[in-house]
């Protein structure tokens, strides 16, 4: 089956998220003016990035920078790709020696990265460096150009329209700014994919959206606007949608952007009392340290387009590798300059 197109592979709900946004219908300008763009992830995409065909993708064995084209071997000399896997548990997405490239800009060359099933996992790394581009490679939002990603053993890239549709209800997906449509009010926002994806009733669809609603502390602001809302608020809305179709896997797109300390703190206490309720794998982005220590069980730290090192975050943490030090403790000295 052909494609012509990363942008084939929206589905009706993001199809729905796209003309929302077409008509300045979803709430965005305020926290990140560019978050709109990140609903087009085919916008800037050069012509022969387009033709992309389900693929059995091939994986090489041991990554190595002569194997990346343009890339001195010096490029790469932090990257030890040392995994510490967490005993005893699966992952539930895969990343498989993944290359995707926007023309001549090579953003993943050559990502392995495991996703721990039920934990918090962070993916940290400086701005630019493709954690975004990452994540949409997981809900099928963009396509390899070589290599292979799975979700529960499934490759992504390889699935067919109806399957990738399917899989997608695995996911719950907070945008940077809750992606709310302006139009409608918090409550139908947040009934808005029970209503689009399940045949359940008003009353049904009451009794989990309320529950949700009031999971994320907003059980009395049901008849609000998302324009009446502060930035913090609009994110728990957001959180509350991700999960109203019981999510397996929940993606964070910088979910503390935009807040201040204290309502950085608030959110990631809810995320961790959510998932201790729910479980699941979470997947944040983030660059606050301080949301990696509060938050994160597993944390993966990427820079040009590959892991450098990733693991439980305490042995991160306690990493000696002189990039993720100097990352994780946000210290001007180090392998990372003002690239
Ligand atoms: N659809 C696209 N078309 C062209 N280039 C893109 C596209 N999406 C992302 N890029 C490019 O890929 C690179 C990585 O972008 P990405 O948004 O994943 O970075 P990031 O690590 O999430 O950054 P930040 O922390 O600043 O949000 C950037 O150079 C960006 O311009």
């Amino acid at each position: 089956m052909s494609r012509d197109s990363d942008k084939d592979r929206l589905d009706d709900d993001q199809r729905d998220y796209a003309t929302a946004a077409e008509q300045g219908d979803v709430m965005g300008e305020i926290d990140d003016p560019s978050g709109e763009k990140d609903l087009y992830p085919e916008a800037e995409v050069e012509p022969e990035t387009r033709a992309l065909e389900p693929r059995v993708s091939v994986v090489s064995e041991q990554p190595d920078a002569a194997a990346v084209p343009g890339a001195d071997e010096d490029e790469f000399r932090w990257h030890t790709e040392a995994r510490h896997a967490v005993e005893g548990v699966e992952d539930a997405v895969e990343f498989i020696d993944v290359h995707k490239a926007f023309g001549r800009n090579e953003v993943l060359r050559g990502l392995n990265l495991g996703i721990p099933e039920g934990k918090i996992s962070m993916i940290l790394g400086p701005s630019g460096t493709g954690k975004s581009v990452c994540i949409k490679h997981m809900v099928g939002l963009l396509y390899p150009d070589q290599g292979d990603i799975l979700v529960h053993g499934e490759s992504v890239p390889n699935m067919v329209d109806d399957d990738l549709f399917e899989m997608r209800k695995k996911f719950g997906v907070l945008f940077q700014d809750g992606a709310l449509f302006g139009s409608m009010n918090l409550y139908d926002n947040v009934a808005f994919p029970l209503r689009q994806h399940t045949d359940k009733g008003e009353e049904e669809i009451a009794d989990i959206v309320n529950r949700r609603l009031r999971e994320v502390g907003l059980g009395s602001s049901n008849d609000k606007m998302p324009n009446e809302l502060s930035g913090g608020m609009r994110k728990r809305a957001g959180f509350a949608r991700a999960l109203v179709l019981d999510p397996e896997i929940v993606l964070f797109d910088e979910p503390d952007s935009g807040l201040d300390p204290v309502r950085t703190a608030l959110l990631c206490e809810l995320i961790k009392e959510v998932h201790a309720e729910n479980g699941g794998a979470y997947v944040v982005i983030t660059h606050d340290i301080a949301s990696a220590r509060r938050v994160a069980e597993f944390i993966a730290v990427l820079w040009r387009g590959r892991i450098v090192e990733s693991g439980p975050a305490r042995d991160l943490f306690a990493s000696e590798n002189p990039f993720v030090r100097q990352f994780l403790s946000g210290e001007s000295q180090g392998p990372l300059g003002m690239e």
